[in-house]
């Protein structure tokens, strides 16, 4: 399956040898195309490419997974079970529900407001008022990060453009830019930095000569030296917070490496997810990208603000559904709830239910397969992980905040750029030293000085870009009527 998912490509119909790869072909599709069809040439082309393959063979891959979590002193009722245990949180899918049911505000916001831009752009017959969005015109393969649209929905156009990838570009930026970039930054806030054989040995680009699987990952060789990253890097602003997403991975193993083996883990696996966006979110800020030459001027003014924080959002609360509902599909089907027969209709009725939006065309039960076009059902990486990381990381986030002696608002904050940046580096480098050797409530509470997961801080973050949507959105429907669907003109 891995195998499927890395090699596929989408061919063009009047030119069957010419072949469209994942990354960067169809990402760049999806990002920069602003033509309907096209777009939907590239959403459909790859899920009839690596989906419909894979349609055949998830069910045994679940049958084995099953039996073997089952198997011996283990004892899960399913794979789904063993999963959630790694939380060792008895009420984990209460909590997670709860706090998903406080961010849906939010999202139905951003999702109104999203949907009026686009259909100013793609025409009052291609997209209803009150319905979901056409899944391929998000600017995104699966419509979990809407950053490429920002084009389309920018508040207030004019104001200084966060979009730095133009200026990557135009300055030359190389990978090993990129990469130094991120090492800097860990170094700045008291981390330790990466090791040579990490500079030796990780795949910073994707080869000329082989195909290798280009979804970007960290690999910890469990010898307290050998430490990689494996990533298709491209030189742009997505791939620049990827690289601190991964560079987080590695910071992780680099500060528990001296417990046992089973303690070289993350307090919780979404703990592992959150440590390079965590950074990341100081990174971000308008001030900070000046200061490492990716914007040349910022203007402070309530108009920019409004625009920083919408580009967050496009990155950061569109993601929220998806990373809520890629397992519940899956611990359904794990548990037998969600069968075979109706994987993809499951499938729809989820993302139509949390995500609002709809496939550009309709979908075959009998051949199509859609989950299985996302990297982690054929990848078997679970997926609940994200979703617990966009909560934790602004909760780590505010209280770094704080520690560093930010005053402002929170989406204003740069912990590198606060009087007592030392400190917030060393509780971080705390709580990353501990690794699993306490429960994550522990771990959560070194930085915190609380014990549970809270929407709070991701709230209070965006409450100015709250306040400015609910204004946009007086006279829009929040929230989508399920039954619409677009017109198929094949
Ligand atoms: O998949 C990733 C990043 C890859 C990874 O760093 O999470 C990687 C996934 C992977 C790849 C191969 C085998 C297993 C997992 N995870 C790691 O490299 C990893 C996982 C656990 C511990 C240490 C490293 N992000 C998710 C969600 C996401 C996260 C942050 C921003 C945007 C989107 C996505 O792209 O849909
Ligand atoms: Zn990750």
């Amino acid at each position: 399956m891995d195998n499927i998912y890395s090699t596929g490509k989408a061919c063009e119909y009047d030119n069957p040898s010419n072949c469209l790869a994942l990354n960067p072909d169809l990402y760049n599709c999806l990002a920069d195309s602003r033509d309907y069809d096209r777009l939907r040439f590239c959403w459909e082309g790859w899920r009839d490419a690596v989906g419909r393959q894979l349609k055949d063979k998830y069910p045994r891959f679940v049958e084995l997974s099953n039996d073997a979590v089952g198997q011996d002193a283990q004892r899960w009722e399913d794979t789904g079970a063993y999963w959630r245990s790694w939380y060792e949180t008895a009420d984990f899918q209460e909590q997670l529900e709860n706090l998903y049911n406080q961010l849906t505000p939010l999202y139905n916001n951003l999702h109104a407001y999203v949907r009026k831009k686009l259909r100013a752009t793609y025409g009052q017959d291609k997209i209803s008022a009150t319905g979901p969005i056409p899944a391929h015109l998000l600017g995104n393969m699966w419509s979990q990060s809407w950053i490429n649209i920002y084009d389309l929905v920018e508040p207030y156009p004019g104001k200084t453009s966060l979009d730095v990838t133009p200026k990557m570009q135009a300055d030359g930026w190389t990978v090993d830019r990129m990469f130094r970039t991120s090492d800097d930054f860990f170094k700045d806030m008291g981390q330790v930095e990466m090791p040579q054989n990490f500079w030796d040995n990780s795949m910073f680009v994707k080869p000329a000569d082989r195909e290798v699987v280009c979804h970007a990952s960290a690999w910890d060789f469990y010898n307290a030296h050998d430490v990689r990253v494996k990533m298709c890097t491209n030189i742009n602003m997505d791939d620049l917070v990827t690289i601190h997403h991964e560079m987080g991975h590695i910071e992780y193993y680099l500060q528990y490496k001296h417990h046992p083996v089973p303690f070289r883990r993350g307090g919780n696996p979404g703990f592992h997810e959150a440590v390079g966006d965590l950074l990341a979110l100081s990174v971000a800020t308008p001030t900070h990208l000046q200061g490492i030459g990716l914007l040349d001027n910022v203007e402070d003014d309530n108009e920019s603000d409004i625009n920083f924080l919408m580009s967050m959002a496009l990155d950061k609360i569109s993601f929220l559904p998806f990373g809520y509902l890629m397992d519940q599909w899956r611990w359904a089907v794990f548990n037998g709830s969600i069968t075979p027969a109706t994987y993809n209709e499951e499938w729809w009725k989820l993302r139509t239910h949390y995500q609002g939006i709809v496939p550009p065309i309709p979908r075959n039960p009998a051949k199509d397969f859609d989950p299985g076009a996302k990297f982690h059902i054929p990848g078997n990486t679970p997926y609940i992980r994200y979703f617990v990381s966009f909560v934790v990381q602004f909760q780590f986030h505010k209280a770094l905040c704080e520690t560093s002696g930010h005053t402002g608002p929170l989406h204003k904050c740069d912990i590198s750029a606060g009087p007592n940046k030392a400190a917030a580096g060393e509780k971080l480098a705390r709580m990353l030293q501990m690794g699993s050797s306490e429960e994550w409530p522990v771990a959560m509470e070194v930085i915190t000085g609380q014990r549970t997961m809270s929407a709070q801080p991701i709230v209070e973050y965006f409450q100015p870009l709250i306040t400015w949507l609910e204004t946009q959105n007086a006279g829009e429907r929040l929230g989508w009527d399920e039954s619409w669907t677009p017109t198929y003109d094949c």
